[in-house]
Order: C-alpha cells, then sequence, then structure tokens
C-alpha cells in the first residue's frame, strides 16, 4: 500500500514562510483536492512532499524519506504533473507521453509491448489517438494539457500529484479529465489534485484541503469542510452552496473583502 506523508513542511523565500508546518498524508483509495486562492503555498506544498524543496519537517514515502528514493524509484511510485510543463523540444503527442514510461525503464523508439500498450490505453483515455503524430507545438493549450495528463496516466504509478490539470480545459475535458482521476482513485490509487474548481473539487474528490497564506486551514470530507463560512475565510468571497442532485453548486455573489 502506497503511502506519503508529510510532517510539519515548512518552505521560505527568503526571511518569509510560504509554507508553515504544513501536515498532510496522501494514500491509495483516497481523490484528495488541494482548494485554495492564487498564491496559497498549494503548489509549494506538492513539491515539497516530493521532496523536490522543502526546509523543515519530513515527507516520507513508505516510511522512508522520499528523498532517499532514486528519482526513478521515486517515478514509480508517484506521477507527478507540474503546474509548468516544459518541453525540451516539439515531439510527436506519442512519443511526448510515451516519456512517462521512463520509470519503467522505457527509451523512446525502443519500446517494449507493454510500454506501447500503455501509451496506447493511455492516450485513448485522453481522447488523443486522433492527435497521436501531430508535433506538440501544434496542439492548442488544452490539447497539450491532456498530453501532460496522459503521460501522467502512463507511468501507472500508485500515487499521483496533479498541480492544476484541469486549468486549461474546455467543460466536457475538465469533466472526463476528473473522470479518469476517479477511476484511476476507484481502481486502488491515490490521487492529490491542485483546483480551482471548488463545485468540481466538491463532486470528485473525497477529501478537502484548504490552503491560505502558506497553510493548511482545514482538511477533511467535502461535508465537514464545504461551507459558506470556509469560502469567505478562505477566499474572501460571499457565496451560496446550493444542493443539487450532481453535487454542490457554489454561486458567488461578491467579493467580501480583500483576502
Ligand atoms: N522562490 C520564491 N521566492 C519568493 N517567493 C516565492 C518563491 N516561490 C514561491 N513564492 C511565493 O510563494 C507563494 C506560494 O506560491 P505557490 O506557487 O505555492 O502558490 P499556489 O497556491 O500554487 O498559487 P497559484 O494558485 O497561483 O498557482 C506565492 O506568493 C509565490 O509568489
Amino acid at each position: 500500500m502506497a503511502e506519503l506523508v508529510a510532517k510539519n513542511l515548512t518552505v521560505s523565500a527568503g526571511a518569509k514562510a510560504i509554507l508553515s508546518d504544513a501536515s498532510i498524508t496522501l494514500r491509495q483509495g483516497e481523490l484528495v483536492a488541494v482548494l485554495g486562492p492564487n498564491g496559497a503555498g498549494k503548489t509549494t506544498l506538492a513539491r515539497a512532499m516530493l521532496g523536490v524543496e522543502m526546509h523543515a519537517g519530513s515527507s516520507e514515502l513508505d516510511g522512508k524519506p522520499v528523498t532517499s528514493f532514486s528519482p526513478m524509484d521515486r517515478a514509480r511510485k508517484i506521477a507527478y504533473l507540474p503546474q509548468i510543463r516544459p518541453l525540451a523540444w516539439p515531439a510527436a503527442v506519442r512519443d511526448v507521453v510515451a516519456l512517462g514510461r521512463y520509470a519503467h525503464g522505457a527509451a523512446i523508439g525502443r519500446l517494449k509491448a507493454c510500454d506501447a500498450e500503455a501509451v496506447n490505453r493511455s492516450l485513448g483515455a485522453c481522447d488523443l489517438h486522433p492527435l497521436a503524430d501531430r508535433a506538440t507545438d501544434t496542439l492548442s493549450g488544452g490539447e497539450l494539457a491532456r498530453v501532460h495528463l496522459a503521460r501522467a496516466f502512463v507511468a501507472e504509478a500508485p500515487l499521483m500529484i496533479a498541480d492544476e490539470p484541469v486549468a486549461a480545459l474546455d467543460p466536457r475535458h475538465q469533466f472526463q479529465a476528473m473522470n479518469l482521476l476517479r477511476r484511476y482513485v476507484d481502481e486502488g490509487n491515490g490521487a492529490l489534485v491542485i483546483l480551482h474548481d471548488i463545485a468540481l473539487a466538491a463532486r470528485f474528490a473525497e477529501r478537502l484541503v484548504w490552503m491560505k497564506n502558506g497553510q493548511i486551514l482545514a482538511d477533511g470530507s467535502v461535508e465537514e469542510t464545504l461551507t459558506e463560512t470556509r469560502l469567505e475565510e478562505v477566499y474572501g468571497i460571499s457565496a451560496r452552496i446550493v444542493e443539487t442532485e450532481d453535487g454542490p453548486a457554489i454561486i458567488v455573489r461578491s467579493p467580501a473583502r480583500q483576502v
């Protein structure tokens, strides 16, 4: 059972703490959504959990410091979809997705049958077969976002951290991407997803982590943590939560105050 347990993570930029004393667990069987305003520290939290940057605290993967894993061993356990996704050179979509098999020892142009099958499955799941041979520098922003999602899924790691995976997607593809993450979790994996769409998070995630000013303010079920008071506290908005048969809808009335 893969588990990432982070305790008291602190990250500073100069004299300022941009993440303070954050503790969080990601385990298989859970879809966790991290919410919070711009600059709240969500990306910093994700990077600290992965051991990319942390100045105090600990992050353990299956009981061992995450930093003690080689990049390849870590990638086999946790797929990471960063918010900023540089591509060194324009390559065919299929080849970029295949990069996600790196942790399995795959090399571009020399994919084993199991790697090629995984790439095909991932291309299909993300609606990318029609674009498989296109160069990535000819894609729209949303199409490229789906390529990166496919690249994360193709790793078939038991845990995934995805930083704003649906930000550039149209509603149909947002829904499809969240469905894919849900299915990935229902198949026994664990995902932590940074989102700005609160209703989407509430509909698909079982746990919501609310951040502001580098701190985790709340971590719990949708029922426990999604309240109008919380929206006011975290985002500084006056909003109404309306229960619908498809999950809660958030109606923003006005910015209540400066956050
Ligand atoms: N190297 C750095 N030096 C100074 N400030 C930094 C540095 N890295 C991050 N920050 C600041 O830390 C804060 C948290 O950044 P982070 O990217 O984690 O926020 P976020 O919640 O992911 O935001 P967004 O929703 O806008 O992506 C921001 O105010 C950012 O400007």
